[in-house]
């Protein structure tokens, strides 16, 4: 089980401040989901979640540790990382990709070490990617492509995952699919950040939020305490209605608040 702490943390993207003193805890075990309008600064608060950019200014903690100062190694072992877009240039199969997750370093060919093959069983079972094993990821669609990438994002069991827009270009049974499966990590104990626009998958699915607006921490807490029709207004710019039914809550951007 991983907690995250952000104490103050400020980040430059070129010359200007693009995250500012944000300051916030993430549960351990928890989905948390990272929202704001685009440039918002949740890309860049991912990357130094991640451990790949440094901030400025404060820190950030995994376990009451600086994340920041942990070693290349240790920090590779805790968390994984999925960014935005990512892909596969190469025709490598399915199976190497995943693979790829536990050895950077692995050829593009060649047998594949046999004391890897149960881990890399188990994730690709876990994103029903079996019957795709021997495929190559360059012949993949969309949806099985974000499934490969997340099966080579969990294989190596992280205690903290980061993924940035996973249902970026997935039709709405591979989103909720997409999501689903991480909200599984963490009832397996593992810590989930992921940064999404969807904001009715994250109301169904998220454990708490983080609003970002404009590099600063609008808000932040437990999903159903912190998502409102004002908290949404003010990180949009749009007039919002939540409405709850049945299968939970929705958002509506009224569009007649929206000035061309
Ligand atoms: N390489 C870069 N150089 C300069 N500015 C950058 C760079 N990358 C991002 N920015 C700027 O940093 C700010 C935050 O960007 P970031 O990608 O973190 O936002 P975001 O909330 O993830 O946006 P989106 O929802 O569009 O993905 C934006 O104003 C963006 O223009």
């Amino acid at each position: 089980m991983s907690a995250l702490h952000f104490h103050g943390v400020s980040a430059r993207r070129g010359q200007r401040l693009v995250l500012d003193g944000i300051s916030a805890r993430v549960p351990s075990g928890h989905l948390t989901a990272v929202i704001g309008p685009n440039g918002a600064g949740k890309s860049t608060l991912l990357d130094i979640t991640s451990g790949l950019k440094r901030p400025v200014q404060g820190s950030v903690e995994l376990d009451g540790k600086d994340l920041h100062r942990l070693g290349r190694r240790e920090l590779a072992k805790l968390r994984a990382y999925l960014p935005q877009r990512a892909g596969v240039d190469w025709p490598i199969t399915v199976e190497r990709v995943v693979a790829l997750g536990l050895t950077p370093a692995l050829p593009a060919f060649g047998t594949i070490p046999s004391a890897l093959l149960p881990a890399i069983d188990d994730a690709l079972l876990a994103c029903d990617l079996l019957g795709l094993r021997d495929r190559p990821a360059t012949q993949l669609s969309g949806g099985e492509l974000a499934r490969a990438m997340l099966a080579r994002a969990i294989v190596g069991d992280p205690a903290l995952l980061i993924v940035d827009e996973p249902t970026a270009g997935l039709d709405p049974r591979h989103a909720i699919d997409a999501v689903q499966r991480l909200k599984a990590r963490t009832t397996a104990g593992c810590t989930v950040v992921m940064a999404i626009h969807d904001l009715d998958l994250a109301l169904a699915f998220a454990d708490s939020i983080l609003a970002i607006r404009d590099g600063r921490l609008l808000a932040h807490g437990p999903t159903h305490e912190v998502v409102t029709e004002s908290l949404l207004t003010s990180l949009y710019d749009v007039p919002v209605r939540l409405s709850r039914d049945g299968d939970g809550i929705s958002v509506r951007f009224l569009k007649s608040g929206v000035s061309s």
